[in-house]
């Protein structure tokens, strides 16, 4: 049986303010097997960041037994903390100091012999790419550095778990892409991800398993592909050189759209779930009509459609 790094249940936050009780977390169930990257996907507002600071001991649960790391949450807090790291959305990194500095700062905090922690400390530069730069001031670095240093910063520690609050919000796609590799060598030494991201596309690149929060409730879970299984959408495009073919393939076919942005409309969008068997199946009524199509690509709904479709098209601006 897989180890479990997070198994959480019935978990529950609310919070009190003028017009009433307001319910952030209503309930949810979180399984998070070891070695895994995990991704809690939301629009603004959804509870990510609440769930994040439920689970890492810095905010008490209303309802719902949790265990991280083995260890309960309510009675041994500390023992959660020893396991986990955690990077935020706000950064652990003090700009005034080296990039080498504040990863003996943390070292010290971890009270790690000082020898040790200065082979910890050029072990992480060296990792996370940052050998030239770390005796500069890290208000000299740009986002993706210090999102890096913020990373190593965690890792003095050596942590089992780890828990990215929006890793890559506003980097650059270069950064971005950089920070997924970081991410995946961390998976394949052993250590277990649970990833909150607003990013649809990051969630789909990482992550082993997604739940979809929304108001504070689970609304989907599943990997990439079985969300995209859960909302129609996909078809295929066929494109001809000219007219008579596509007329022909439409009623080979019996189904069928032309592709309203094609100016030439020389291309056939046919409803498909994008399966081996039903292009097998949409190639041969094709050969039997003796029709060859110039073009074909196969579209399947992404990450997008699905978190769209699931949450209401009011999200679409905070759902990017
Ligand atoms: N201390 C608090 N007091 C009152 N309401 C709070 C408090 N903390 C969070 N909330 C509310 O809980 C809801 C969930 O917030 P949370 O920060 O967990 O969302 P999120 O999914 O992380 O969103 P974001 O992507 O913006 O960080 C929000 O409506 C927020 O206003």
């Amino acid at each position: 049986m897989t180890n479990l790094a997070i198994a959480a249940s019935g978990l529950r936050k609310s919070y009190r303010d003028k017009k009433g009780e307001k319910v952030v977390l209503d309930g949810i169930d979180l399984n998070v097997p070891e070695r895994t990257i995990f991704s809690l996907l939301g629009p603004n507002g959804a509870g990510k960041t609440t769930t994040v600071q439920i689970l890492s001991t810095l905010i008490p649960a209303d309802g719902g037994t949790v265990q991280v790391a083995g260890f309960d949450l309510a009675r041994r807090p500390d023992d959660v903390r020893g396991a986990i790291g955690v990077t935020g959305q706000y950064s652990a990194v003090d700009k005034l100091l080296t990039g080498e500095e504040n990863l003996l700062l943390m070292a010290d905090l971890k009270h790690l012999p000082r020898k040790e922690g200065k082979r910890k400390a050029a072990e992480l530069l060296e990792r996370f790419d940052l050998v030239e730069a770390a005796r500069k001031p890290a208000s000299t670095y740009s986002g993706g550095m210090q999102r890096r240093l913020d990373l190593a910063m965690t890792l003095v520690g050596d942590p089992r778990l780890i828990f990215l609050d929006e890793p890559t919000t506003g980097l650059d796609p270069r950064s971005r892409r950089a920070m997924w590799q970081v991410v995946r060598e961390l998976v394949a030494s052993g250590v277990t991800i649970f990833l909150t991201t607003q990013y649809l596309e990051e969630a789909d690149q990482l992550a082993d398993h997604i739940v979809l929060l929304d108001h504070g409730r689970l609304i989907a879970e599943g990997t990439a592909d079985e969300l995209k299984q859960l909302i129609p959408g996909g078809h295929v495009s066929l494109r001809f050189t000219d007219d008579l073919a596509l007329k022909n393939a439409l009623t080979a076919l019996g189904r069928g759209f032309i592709d309203p942005s094609d100016d030439d409309r020389l291309t056939l969008q046919v409803p498909s779930d994008g399966g081996v068997a039903s292009l097998r199946e949409l190639l041969a009524a094709l050969d039997a009509a003796g029709i060859e199509p110039a073009h074909l690509s196969v579209h399947t709904p992404d990450l997008d459609d699905v978190f769209l479709t699931l949450t209401g098209d009011q999200q679409k601006e905070t759902a990017r």
